[in-house]
C-alpha cells in the first residue's frame, strides 16, 4: 500500500487527503484502492479552512494540456492531482493577453462593479480577492459598499447606476446580503447583459432549456467545468454526482454538467442514499457546507473529484 500527499491546488498547502493503495500497471491509478486500507475519511479539509482541495484521480490515461502539466501530478504517482492554480494562471495569462488586444482594437477597457452590502469578513476577502484579480488581468473595477442597514432600495440604486454606466460590463452583488433584504428582487434587478453572476433568472432559465444559450453561467460551476476541461476529462456520457444544490453552485453545476451530455445525479440533503448514489460516479462535484461528508469508499476507482468546498474543521 502506498500513501500519497495530494497538494491541495487552490493553495500551496500540503494535506494528506487519502491513502491509496497503487497498482503499478494501473493507467487510472485508484484502481487499486481498496476501501479496507482507508481509515481515514477521505477529506476535503484542511487547516484552518477546508478550501476547494480538487483532487483526485485521473480518469483518462492521456497526459493532461501542456497548459496544466506541470503541475499536474503529485504524490507518489497514485492519482491525479488537478491544479487549479496552475490552470488559473493560465487564465489569467489568457484573458490579460485578451485585454489588452480589446484596449488596442477597439479602445475599451473591460469594467466590473462589485457591490457589498454589510461587514463579513469573507465577503470583503472576496470582493478584494476580485478586485486584485481585475487588477493583474487590466479589468477595471468599481465598487459600491454599503452599511449592513442599508435599505433594498438603495442596493437596487446602485444597481441600477452600474446598469447605465457604459464603463461597467459587469455588475456583481456580493451574497449573502443582509437578512431584510429580498435577495430575489436584488438579482432580477441586475441587466442580463451584465450578469457575470449568471444569477438572474433569465440567465439560470436559459441554463437549464435546451437550445438556449445563457450570456453568463455561474463563475464556480464553470470554472469546475473548465478545469475538467483543461484535463481532458470525458464528460459525454458519463455518470456525474452533484452533490448539494444550491443555487449558486450545485444546481448550475449539474445543468452545465447535463449540458455536457453527462447522466446527472444530485445528492442533498434529504436524499436517502447518498453513498450508492456517489459511487457509480465518473465525475464528482462536491458543493456542501459540510466537511468530511464524502468519505473514501464512496468513491469509484478511477472517479474524478472536484470539491468547491470551503469548511472550518476542527483538528487535533
Ligand atoms: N470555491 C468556490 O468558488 C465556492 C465555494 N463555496 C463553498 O461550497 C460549499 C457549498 O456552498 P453553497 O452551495 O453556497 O452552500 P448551501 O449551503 O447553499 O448549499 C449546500 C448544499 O449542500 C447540501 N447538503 C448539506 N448537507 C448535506 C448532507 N449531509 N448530505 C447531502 N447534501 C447536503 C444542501 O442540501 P439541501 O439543499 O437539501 O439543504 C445544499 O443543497 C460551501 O462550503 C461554500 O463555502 C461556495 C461558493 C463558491
Ligand atoms: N455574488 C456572488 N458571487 C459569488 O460567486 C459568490 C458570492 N456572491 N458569495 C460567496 C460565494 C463564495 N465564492 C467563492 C469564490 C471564490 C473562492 C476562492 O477562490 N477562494 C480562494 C481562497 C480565498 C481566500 O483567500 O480565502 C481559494 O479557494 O483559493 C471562494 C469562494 C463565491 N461566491
Amino acid at each position: 500500500m502506498a500513501s500519497t500527499f495530494l497538494r491541495d491546488c487552490s493553495t500551496s498547502s500540503t494535506v494528506r487527503l487519502l491513502h491509496l493503495q497503487c497498482r503499478t500497471n494501473s493507467l487510472l491509478p485508484l484502481h487499486g484502492l481498496a476501501p479496507l486500507s482507508l481509515p481515514r475519511t477521505l477529506g476535503f479539509s484542511r487547516t484552518p479552512i477546508s478550501l476547494r482541495a480538487l483532487c483526485v484521480a485521473s480518469a483518462s490515461p492521456s497526459p493532461p494540456p501542456s497548459a496544466t502539466a506541470e503541475a499536474s501530478l503529485s504524490g507518489e504517482g497514485c492519482a491525479t492531482v488537478i491544479d487549479g492554480k496552475a490552470v488559473a494562471k493560465k487564465i489569467r495569462e489568457e484573458v490579460s493577453a485578451e485585454v489588452a488586444r480589446m484596449k488596442e482594437a477597439i479602445g475599451v477597457v473591460p469594467g466590473l462593479a462589485v457591490i457589498l452590502v454589510g461587514d463579513r469578513t469573507e465577503s470583503a476577502t472576496y470582493v478584494r480577492n476580485k478586485k486584485k484579480a481585475c487588477g493583474h488581468v487590466g479589468i477595471n473595477s468599481f465598487e459600491v459598499h454599503l452599511p449592513a442597514d442599508s435599505t433594498e432600495e438603495e442596493v437596487l440604486n446602485s444597481i441600477s447606476g452600474f446598469n447605465t454606466d457604459p464603463n461597467v460590463h459587469g455588475i456583481l452583488v456580493q451574497l449573502p446580503l443582509p437578512p431584510h433584504m429580498n435577495e430575489q428582487n436584488v438579482l432580477n434587478a441586475v441587466s442580463i447583459e451584465k450578469d457575470v453572476d449568471g444569477f438572474h433568472p433569465l440567465n439560470i432559465g436559459r441554463l437549464a432549456m435546451r437550445n438556449r444559450e445563457p450570456l453568463f453561467v455561474p463563475c464556480t460551476p464553470k470554472g469546475c467545468i473548465e478545469l475538467l476541461h483543461r484535463y481532458r476529462v470525458d464528460i459525454k456520457g458519463k455518470r456525474a454526482v452533484v452533490i448539494g444544490r444550491s443555487n449558486i453552485v450545485g444546481m448550475p453545476a449539474a445543468l452545465l454538467l447535463q449540458r455536457e451530455d453527462a447522466t446527472v445525479s444530485i445528492v442533498h440533503s434529504r436524499t436517502s442514499n447518498p453513498e450508492e448514489i456517489t459511487r457509480q460516479a465518473d465525475i464528482i462535484i462536491a458543493a456542501v457546507g459540510q466537511a468530511n461528508m464524502v468519505r473514501a469508499n464512496w468513491i469509484k476507482p478511477g472517479a474524478v473529484v472536484i470539491d468547491v468546498g470551503i469548511n472550518r474543521v476542527e483538528v487535533s
